[in-house]
């Protein structure tokens, strides 16, 4: 009997035993979709990380504050133009925008030097005479933010002290974020003036700053209920991360009442780092005769990625073999993807009694504390990142090469999850090192998971043997 059969083995007597994992994975298969969340527990109670909410403000916050550099992207930017005659410019410098010289400056004191991708065709368009409207899609961290926030503080008139700009956030965390690029890009044009609609912020009277960066729900009490801000006043209308932004109950039609206040010829711009189609239908909605601009994400490939699987019985086994692993070939740093948070803290548990630094990035801490431990660990503080699938979505962590599947991924139909797999171990063009993937496979549903994985991507995952040290030496070659 080979190994492969043997385990498989082992898995189907396994699987007839109540405590078992895979038990819960058969269950919640059949589980209707309807009261899902109550029965698809698994039995010792502990959540799956598809079970956590997934949260895509505080993700798009946690991509925010550990990033701290434009995401490069070699693809062509798609535009669409409202009138196709019209020539169509961009921008290989800030100087060609003739903006305003303390505008510059503080575009320098950034430290931007050229305009990013995006921005080198969507500044043109937002900084023209008379206003156009525009549509923009592109991954986060392309320079979105940094692009209409220029645009807001290139039209305000500083003499003039009633609101001109009004920019909508998903959140409040959200909102002060944008502020923050205001105010460092704003930084020599102390004239203009920033105010936020956020609630718990009381103002009496009249708002007197030009630009206003607020949640939905306030904005638009401010504006009709309050009338502390004049629309028809209102030259420049912005609404970022629209795609985190329509998920949120109410807020789609607190946006939308507050465009209708607006003047015909007030410049409405709208930016989102996906673009669904229902993203689309709002922002069709929301921005009359738009230019559109996407530009699309570069794509991840595993052509430069060596990937193994291990068999083991159940998790104290799987552990096992990471401790082979780990005592067989020096591993600078790596991330460790588990399926439930309890599987996460048992592992981090574990392995720090092994002696490893280890960072634990878990669901119940806040956004700021899983900003910070990216952080350390990223500066090499720790070298060993165990994480949950929903915790570590969206983060790129470029310096890591060997990342393990402790769990493989499923979607939450407990479905093999092929694109949460190229993302947790793919690399884009740029960034192409060469990286080492291993799967964790205990049971026949997980090795069936991994043969479709390996299927879908037509890639080989070579089995590996983590009795053998010489053999897991070789891996590292
Ligand atoms: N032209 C540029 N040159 C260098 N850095 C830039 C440039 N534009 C923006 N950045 C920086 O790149 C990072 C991402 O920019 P920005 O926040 O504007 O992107 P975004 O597409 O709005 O992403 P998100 O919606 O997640 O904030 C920021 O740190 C920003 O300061």
């Amino acid at each position: 009997m080979d190994s492969d059969s043997w385990a498989l083995s082992v898995d189907q007597q396994e699987a007839t035993t109540k405590t078992s994992e895979v038990l819960w994975i058969r269950e919640r298969r059949v589980i209707p979709k309807t009261d899902a969340k109550e029965t698809a527990k698994p039995p010792d109670g502990d959540k799956s990380d598809e079970e956590e909410k997934e949260d895509r403000a505080a993700q798009s916050l946690l991509n925010k504050l550990i990033r701290n550099r434009i995401v490069n992207n070699t693809n062509q930017v798609e535009v669409l133009q409202r009138d196709p005659n019209s020539p169509l410019y961009s921008v290989k410098t800030f100087e060609e925008l003739r903006l305003k010289p303390q505008l510059l400056q503080g575009v320098y004191g950034m430290g931007f030097n050229r305009p990013s991708k995006i921005q080198e065709t969507a500044l043109p368009m937002m900084l023209a005479e008379p206003p156009q409207n525009l549509i923009a899609q592109s991954q986060s961290g392309t320079g979105k933010t940094a692009a209409f926030v220029l645009a807001m503080l290139s039209h305000v008139h500083p003499a003039n002290k009633w609101t001109q700009c009004l920019c909508i956030s998903p959140t409040y965390e959200l909102a002060l974020q944008i502020g923050k690029v205001v105010e460092q890009m704003g930084k020599f044009y102390p004239e203009v003036k920033l105010a936020y609609a956020i609630r718990g912020n009381r103002i009496e009277g009249a708002i007197q700053e030009q630009i206003v960066i607020g949640t939905p729900g306030t904005m638009s009490d401010w504006l009709t209920k309050k009338k502390l801000i004049d629309p028809k006043k209102i030259r420049v209308f912005v609404l970022d991360e629209a795609d985190v932004l329509i998920g949120i109950q109410g807020h789609q039609d607190q946006c939308i009442r507050i465009q209708r206040k607006l003047p015909k010829d007030c410049q409405m711009l709208l930016f989102s780092a996906t673009f669904e189609d229902t993203v689309w239908q709002f922002a069709e909605r929301l921005v009359p005769d738009p230019n559109i601009i996407r530009l699309k994400r570069e794509e991840e490939t595993l052509d430069t990625i060596k990937q193994y699987y291990v068999l083991s019985r159940n998790t104290n086994d799987k552990f096992n073999a990471l401790c082979n692993i780990y005592g067989a070939i020096t591993i600078a740093q790596a991330m460790i993807f588990c399926h439930t948070r309890k599987t996460a803290a048992k592992l981090s548990k574990m392995m720090a009694e092994e002696g490893h630094q280890v960072a634990l990035l878990s669901g119940e801490l806040t956004v700021e504390q899983r900003a910070d431990i990216i952080q350390r660990f990223r500066d090499g503080k720790e070298k060993v990142l165990i994480t949950t699938n929903v915790c570590a979505r969206g983060i790129d962590v470029e310096q890591v090469s060997v990342v393990i599947n402790f769990d493989l991924p499923l979607d939450k139909d407990s479905n093999p999850d092929n694109e949460t797999y190229l993302h947790r171990i793919g690399r884009t063009g740029r960034f192409g090192k060469r990286g080492l993937a291993i799967n964790m496979v205990d049971s026949e549903q997980s090795m069936a998971v991994l043969r479709a994985i390996e299927e879908h991507f037509n890639k080989k995952i070579v089995k590996l043997d983590t009795e053998d040290p010489d053999e897991i030496e070789k891996i590292a070659h």
